[in-house]
């Protein structure tokens, strides 16, 4: 009897994104500061005893078919391990949507992470974190470091990660239009058009260009845990493009930047905006003010934590 186990694949948040230039394979070369916060999506993997895998989640933007990053995941596991999938056969994977969809909280990468960490333990497959981070980086840049979680420094496409020491105590509040959805494509893209002339020339070499780039002050400010100088120091390039293209999205950063807390930015390629709180009593309290100002049945609120796991087996 095989064993089927439960997943929990936390949402991230970008507390900076640099974009430092384009690279030759079309993706550019960044440097960000990644944040894994409490808000969950859950994945049950369950041997199916098929030769297939069927992905079946409730949510109405979330494809079942093989578009679903999650099936992508467990199709490049059986192209990986051919032997161990005609041994253990396909699973069924049963995605409870937690995590705002397409917006910019790298839901599809959670997904996708945890089914290759439930199926690297369906098929007793033991494989190791630099295995598993190869295989992640294969399906999305941000992928990896939703294995990884916590929090870290994303370099090249975003897959090469240096850990770093976070700080557990910090809440946000994240909001959300359920009506619009930002293309990430489209936002780098779009950046690329715009805002060329302003990349870190690549013959400077990449010593040169590391030099130049600005998230020192913000690494620094988290390490020591200064709360205020955290929420000072967020930045995002796509937010150049984003809030140009989105004035609804622009006018919610503004209401919540007004509303209090220790900054407020815009994750990802949007278009959520979170801010960031000392406690859970001032995220109810900026949640509140944020509602009162805008009065929109499409507006999502949620409340959450930073935490410092990536995937984990659920209890
Ligand atoms: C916006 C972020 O979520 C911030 O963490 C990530 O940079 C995007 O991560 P992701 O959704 O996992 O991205 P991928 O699935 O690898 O790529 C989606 C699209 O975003 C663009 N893309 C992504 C990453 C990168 N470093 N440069 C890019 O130009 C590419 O056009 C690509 O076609
Ligand atoms: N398992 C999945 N969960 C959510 N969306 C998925 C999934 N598989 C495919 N998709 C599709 O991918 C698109 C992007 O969804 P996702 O929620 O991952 O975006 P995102 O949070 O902006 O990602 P990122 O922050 O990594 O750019 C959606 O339009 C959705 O239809």
């Amino acid at each position: 009897m095989q064993h089927s186990y439960t997943l929990l694949a936390p949402a991230k948040i970008n507390l900076y994104l640099e974009i430092i230039g384009d690279r030759p394979d079309g993706f550019h070369e960044l440097v960000m500061i990644l944040q894994s916060i409490s808000l969950c999506d859950r994945l049950t993997i369950n041997p199916n005893g098929l030769e297939q895998f069927r992905v079946f989640c409730q949510h109405e933007q979330v494809p079942s078919d093989q578009t679903n990053l999650a099936y992508k995941a467990a199709k490049l596991m059986q192209l990986s391990f051919p032997q161990h999938f005609a041994n253990y056969g396909g699973v069924d994977i049963t995605i409870e949507k937690n995590i705002p969809v397409a917006a910019g909280l790298a839901g599809g990468s959670a997904n996708a992470a945890a089914v290759l960490v439930g199926i690297d333990l369906i098929w007793k497959l033991g494989l190791t974190i630099p295995e598993l981070q190869t295989l992640a980086a294969q399906l999305g840049s941000d992928v990896p470091f939703c294995l990884a979680g916590g929090t870290a420094i994303a370099t090249g496409r975003g897959e090469k990660l240096g850990k770093i020491k976070g700080v557990d105590h910090l809440w946000l509040v994240l909001a959300k239009y359920n009506n619009l959805e930002v293309s990430t494509a489209w936002a780098y893209q779009t950046y690329r058009l715009s805002f060329h002339d302003t990349y870190l020339s690549d013959r400077q070499g990449i010593e040169q260009r590391t030099k130049q780039i600005h998230s020192g002050p913000l690494v620094s400010a988290i390490i020591h845990k200064e709360s205020a100088k955290i929420g000072e120091l967020l930045h995002n390039d796509l937010e150049k493009v984003v809030l140009r293209e989105y004035p609804n999205v622009a006018q919610l950063r503004e209401i919540m930047q007004r509303s209090g807390g220790l900054g407020t930015m815009m994750s990802g390629s949007g278009p959520s905006v979170f801010t960031l709180c000392e406690s859970a009593e001032q995220a109810k309290q900026i949640q509140k003010t944020v509602f009162q100002s805008i009065n929109d049945p499409n507006l999502g609120i949620w409340i959450a934590q930073f935490i410092n796991t990536g995937i984990s087996i659920s209890t």
